[in-house]
């Protein structure tokens, strides 16, 4: 810079608070007013309980409400204080002069399985991010496949080579859409034919390869390409390999076809062996951590999905607006762990039955912890400084090496990526204990965040208009709620580890944050009060036996202002976040309570069991795989049931209760004429119904594929009945 005059650094980044604080907080503490006079109405019933199935009855709905208030408790820790920010990208040249000053970014995409998670795709990941807006020879990015699959290999061996073509096209011609398939799959004119072309072949040949299940010679164009596959060989399995390591592109090395740099492109796969453990995904990550250690060393870390290809190339630079500090010489912000975009989906039907989008857990519950430390790790689409990765901001990491500036990969440096890819090498260590991704729960995403702000890291919420990333949401019933019971298991191990949310993170990071975090922890416990709102009301209600006050009692309008003061304000923060409209919160209230009935309950089922001794749990991949069949009734908003799973069996009971009930009850009632004391049920009942429509069509009304299986349905039929018939006798 000489002597020039320096021209001041503008500002990166603002932030302003939610103007929803103050009415948000009032309306917590009128709302706890009115839970207070909840639990009055409530002992003083059960005091009074006139027989010993009433007392137990009272009693299970007490037990609810405690769980709906906890929950409710935990969610103010979300609307304590949000703030929304805003972040200047434009102005970091002001602050970074030089391109070539621009840390180093290394990025990890992690894959587990080539039949569930397309090669093709995870390649469009890659080259998404490798063609982001941000000097290439800085970028290294790690593919880890835990398939360990040669299809997958061969997948990125042809990927190096189209980024040749892609990357510089993307540049010349200030191409946004950089995921190569959604940008020819676009409507836009090509201003280079022979691309579309180039890359249509490329997938061809690698869709051709996972559909025979093996890389045949004759694909390889040379000895050393016949090399790379020279591992698959008989003995390989997935469970039981060596590790894989290859350096397909070397920046610096390696040119596009116009001449500029490339970014690193580099193949994992770590040593796998029956007889060692090996944390899925988090122990995928650590293994990169050292890997990229060994190899670029980059002090910036962006961690991906698979299938959450970039969708805006400006995004690493919106990620530096918060990362860098402004005074910036190589420094990067003291005591900030990461930066957090939010996790958005590309193929989500227009009212998302299956509520995949996950409003809250992705964009108003992180604006909400935003305000406060800072929001949670959420897997995917995460900017991390290493530094955080290796202890608390105030350790110093001097024993390690600094961003590593050698040219080339030495066979030295291979030597020892290899070697810290092996499975036993993390043994007597603290990796995935104070180190890394953090072991011991099913969502390691939320667990390393959480551990990452005990130990004293902030972290920041980015949530750009135009999304910056974009993945695959499951289209089919049973992969949502699949993938929400794994989530719910990892979250409960979160919730019972020694790091509680309610002691050490309430004490360690704030009150608010610690129900933050409390409340994604206990998650599951929803299923209490879902399954008891869901039952009792109805069967009570068939031999008319009044739960609630009725419509002329005062307390009548406390329930009511306790339900709607719930829902109304659920609504009201739906809508008013980016994209909400009312029919998206139908669904998202919808399938709440499929998950309660669902998800949750085989969560707390399963986690109860491993913690008493019976059988652990695994990392079930969601898959993302589309079936033409499915993907056409997904698009018309048609609920997918086809597969006869254990995880429909009570949502459809409780539905064909729920109908029995209140068709009975509501003839009953009418007969009786006691319509105001059984108001509640009845209603109870019928928004069970409303709610449960699309279950009765799969169970009754449909012919397709996606229909309810015979099974399933006759089940629930049987179970229905015999619950039914025991409550009657009572
Ligand atoms: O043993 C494993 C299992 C999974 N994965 C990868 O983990 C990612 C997430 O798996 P997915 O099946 O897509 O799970 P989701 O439920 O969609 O993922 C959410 O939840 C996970 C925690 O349960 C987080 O890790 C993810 O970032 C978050 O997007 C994928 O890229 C997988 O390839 C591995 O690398 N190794
Ligand atoms: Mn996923």
């Amino acid at each position: 810079m000489g002597n020039a005059p320096e021209t001041k650094a503008l500002p990166l980044h603002k932030l302003e608070l939610d103007p929803r604080i103050i009415p948000n907080r009032i309306h917590a503490v009128l709302y706890s007013c009115g839970i207070l006079a909840l639990f009055y109405h409530h002992i003083v019933r059960l005091w009074n309980a006139p027989t010993i199935p009433s007392f137990f009855i009272f009693l299970t709905m007490l037990v609810a409400d405690v769980v709906l208030a906890f929950m409710w408790a935990m969610n103010q820790g979300f609307r304590w204080r949000p703030v929304r920010r805003q972040e200047f990208p434009e102005n970091l040249p002001s602050v970074i002069r030089e391109e070539s000053e621009f840390p180093k970014l290394d990025v990890f995409i992690c894959t587990a399985d080539p039949y569930k998670e397309p090669p093709i795709g995870v390649v469009n990941t890659a080259l998404s991010v490798m063609a982001f807006d941000y000097p290439a020879e800085k970028i290294s990015v790690y593919v880890s496949d835990d398939g360990g699959s040669e299809l997958t290999l061969f997948a990125f061996m042809e990927a190096a080579k189209f980024a040749r073509h892609w990357l510089p096209f993307c540049k010349e011609n200030k191409i946004v859409d950089r995921c190569p398939e959604v940008y020819f799959a676009s409507n836009v004119v090509c201003p280079l034919p022979e691309l579309k072309v180039m890359y249509e072949s490329m997938r061809d040949k690698i869709e051709g390869v996972v559909e025979k299940g093996r890389v045949s010679k004759e694909l390889l164009e040379n000895d050393h390409e016949q090399q790379l596959f020279s591992h698959w060989k008989t003995g390989f399995t997935q469970q039981d390999h060596p590790t894989i390591l290859q350096v397909l592109l070397e920046s610096k090395k390696e040119m596009d076809v116009t001449g500029s740099y490339l970014p690193n492109l580099v193949y994992v796969s770590r040593e796998k062996r029956k007889s060692t453990h090996h944390n899925f995904k988090a122990g995928a990550l650590n293994v990169l951590l050292r890997v990229s250690g060994a190899i670029s060393n980059a002090p910036l870390i962006l961690t991906l999905d698979c299938d959450m290809y970039s969708n805006d190339p400006q995004t690493p630079r919106r990620a530096l607006c918060f990362l860098v500090q402004p005074n910036w010489r190589k420094m990067l912000n003291s005591n900030l762990a990461f930066v957090q975009f939010p996790q958005q989906f590309s193929q989500i039907d227009k009212n998302d039955i299956y509520g995949c989008e996950h409003k809250r857990l992705y964009q108003i519950n992180p604006a909400g912890m935003d305000g406060l430390a800072g929001p949670a790790y959420v897997g995917s689409g995460c900017f991390f400084q290493r530094r955080a990765f290796y202890g608390p901001p105030s350790a110093s990491r001097e024993a390690d090496d600094p961003e590593r500036d050698t040219d080339t990969i030495t066979a030295s440096i291979l030597q020892l990526a290899q070697d810290v890819a092996s499975c036993n090498y993390e043994q007597r260590t603290t990796w995935g204990t104070k180190m890394g991704l953090r072991y011991g729960s099913l969502s390691e995403d939320l667990h390393t965040g959480y551990l990452m702000q005990i130990e004293g890291w902030k972290t920041v919420f980015c949530n750009p208009v135009r999304p910056a990333f974009l993945g695959d949401a499951p289209i089919t019933l049973n992969d949502a709620l699949s993938q929400n019971r794994r989530w719910c298991i990892g979250q409960l191990e979160v919730g019972f580890c020694n790091h509680n949310p309610l002691t050490v993170g309430t004490k360690h990071i704030c009150i608010p944050m610690g129900f933050g975090y409390g409340f994604y922890a206990y998650w599951a416990f929803w299923s209490i009060p879902i399954l008891s709102y869901g039952l009792l009301p109805q069967l009570t209600l068939l031999s008319n036996y009044p739960l609630f006050p009725k419509v002329s009692d005062p307390r009548f309008y406390l329930y009511a202002y306790l339900v709607l003061g719930a829902y109304g304000q659920d609504l009201l923060d739906f809508v008013l976040a980016r994209g909400g409209t009312i029919q998206r919160w139908w669904s998202d209230q919808r399938i709440w309570m499929m998950r309660g009935a669902s998800s949750f309950l085989f969560a707390l089922l399963q986690f109860s069991l491993s913690r008493i001794g019976f059988s652990g749990f695994g990392f079930n991949v969601t898959s993302k795989v589309v079936d033409d069949d499915q993907s056409k009734r997904h698009k018309l908003g048609i609920f997918e049931f086809g597969v006869p799973s254990p995880l429909f069996l009570p949502p459809a009971t409780i539905a064909v209760i729920n109908l029995a009930t209140f068709i009975a009850g509501l003839g009953t009632t009418l007969q009786k004429r006691c319509f105001s004391e059984m108001f509640v049920q009845i209603f109870i009942s019928g928004y069970v119904v409303i709610n449960s429509l699309p279950i009765y069509e799969a169970m009754f009304l449909r012919s397709d594929k996606g229909k309810m299986h015979i099974k399933t349905t006759m089940m629930a039929l049987c179970i229905a009945y015999a619950v039914i018939a025991a409550s009657l006798k009572f």
